[in-house]
């Protein structure tokens, strides 16, 4: 539906700070910034990481915003590494909670991690595609690399730890850190573990620092307090090295709500990005929900357009808000990134089905199958089911409803929309392809129905 987008001045690595600063995506950076800056001015490629915990099944709208930090970096050539909290998920971040995570089981834990790095893996490859097909630059992408922290956690002996970097990790720094200091308020205080979890994630960045050359750290800016812990871990155990390669941390704002909460899985408002829980129409209608104060905002963070583009599509929104057009466009855009290009159009596509606005002739009733069956809201029937029983079975009616709803002439179907005026078993005038059926049940309310 919308073409390629010719950028004129062509990204390249050196830009990436400056891009994501335009974009609203960065929140802080750890000292000295003039330094990175330098570098990636330098043309230098850099290596970046950033951590999820396994404690959901999928990840959401939230842990997306560090993600696409990582991947503008990985675009242009940067190299990436995402990692899961094998072992950090084991303890549980302390960090923006006001109460001790519940504990999950180790085959729970297993599920989750295997889930979110296909996430991850799929997020870079339609990240990268989304990119390719729809920006014409001369980039060529970095690497990305996928970590569990349970590889290096499993061998650590306590004895070794405490007596190698026992030293190095300042209690005052520890207690002064937000995650831990507002629950030390708390009437529960903190256990150990929860105490602990800065260590962790410190140990992970010197870990990848010193193996990996990975040189930035990613979080949200709940996560600043333990990013810092890894610089200090790592400018502690190596200062000749940091001389002359620092380690930085860099955070993104934290998306919340209109009521300004956290938006996530502890504050339940969470979308996620596993289209087995939140199908790719259900994202499409959250992005199309967006207000028009947010829709400018949220084209710069959840999609890779330039910031050009992101002008005329305001542009021509102002010409008409009530027709949405930047909502549609931000819509489109954020399912094809994550899900895939085309996937957006699909979207799109059970959009109208469902509210009925335009015309959908010239499309096939295999193309209906495929798209109401990816987003699951494709029912199926025996072609000689009567309408009663269909429409009883869908809408959870009575008879005796079926029937007003007769006399009030607010039953539909095929793509003309013929009112029904009695019931029916032979839909054969209605059917695209003499496959599918769809019924409208008053103007809100359509299903896409596979006639067997
Ligand atoms: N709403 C958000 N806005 C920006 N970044 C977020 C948001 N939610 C999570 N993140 C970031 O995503 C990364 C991974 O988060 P993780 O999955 O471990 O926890 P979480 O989603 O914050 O979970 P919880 O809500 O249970 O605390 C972290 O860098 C975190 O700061
Ligand atoms: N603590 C991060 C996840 C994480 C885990 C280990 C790391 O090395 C980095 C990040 C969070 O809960 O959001």
């Amino acid at each position: 539906m919308f073409g390629r987008v010719f950028v004129r001045n062509l990204a390249t690595r050196c830009d990436v700070l400056h891009v994501l600063r335009e974009r609203g995506l960065l929140q802080q950076i750890s000292q000295p910034e003039k330094l990175l800056s330098e570098t990636l001015k330098n043309g230098q490629k850099i290596k970046l990481y950033c951590g999820a915990d396994p404690t959901a099944k999928s990840l959401h709208l939230g842990n997306l915003l560090p993600l696409m930090v990582l991947l503008n970096f990985y675009v242009r050539g940067h190299d990436v590494v995402s990692l899961i909290g094998g072992a950090t998920g084991k303890v549980g971040d302390p960090s923006g909670r006001k109460t001790e995570r519940d504990v999950i089981g180790d085959n729970k834990r297993q599920e989750n991690i295997d889930r979110i790095v296909s996430q991850f893996k799929r997020f870079f490859t339609n990240g990268l595609k989304y990119y390719q097909a729809k920006i014409t630059t001369q980039d060529t992408p970095g690497e990305v690399t996928y970590r569990n922290n349970l590889t290096w956690w499993r061998d650590v002996r306590m004895l070794d730890f405490l007596a190698t970097y026992g030293k190095h990790i300042r209690i005052q720094n520890m207690l002064s850190r937000d995650s831990v200091s507002s629950r030390l308020q708390s009437q529960d205080g903190i256990g150990f573990n929860e105490f602990t979890y800065q260590i962790l994630q410190a140990y992970d960045f010197h870990h990848l620092y010193s193996n990996e050359d990975v040189s930035v750290q990613v979080g949200g800016n709940d996560q600043w307090g333990n990013i810092t812990a890894g610089i200090d871990l790592i400018n502690r155990i190596s200062p000749q090295a940091t001389k002359a390669r620092p380690a930085f941390g860099l955070t993104v704002p934290l998306l919340t709500t209109s009521t300004g909460e956290k938006f996530g899985k502890s504050a339940g408002n969470a979308v996620f990005i596993d289209p087995e829980i939140n199908t790719p129409y259900d994202l499409y209608q959250f992005f199309i929900n967006t207000t028009d104060a947010d829709v400018a905002t949220q084209l710069k963070i959840f999609t890779l357009l330039p910031l050009e583009t992101i002008e005329n599509i305001m542009s021509q929104h102002a010409l008409s808000p009530n027709e949405r057009f930047a909502q549609k466009r931000l819509a489109i855009e954020v399912v094809d990134l994550i899900h895939g290009v085309g996937k957006g159009n699909d979207a799109n596509l059970i959009s109208q089905i469902l509210f009925g606005g335009s015309s959908i002739e010239n499309v096939s009733a295999a193309e209906l199958i495929r798209v109401s069956n990816d987003n699951r809201i494709l029912n199926k029937i025996h072609s000689s089911t009567p309408l009663s029983d269909i429409v009883c079975n869908l809408t959870n009616c009575s008879k005796s409803e079926f029937r007003r709803k007769i006399k009030q002439g607010s039953l539909y179907l095929g793509p003309d929309k013929v009112k029904v005026a009695d019931d029916i078993s032979d839909f054969s005038p209605y059917l695209i392809d003499g496959k599918v059926l769809l019924l409208r049940t008053g103007k809100q309310k359509c299903y896409v129905i596979e006639c067997l």
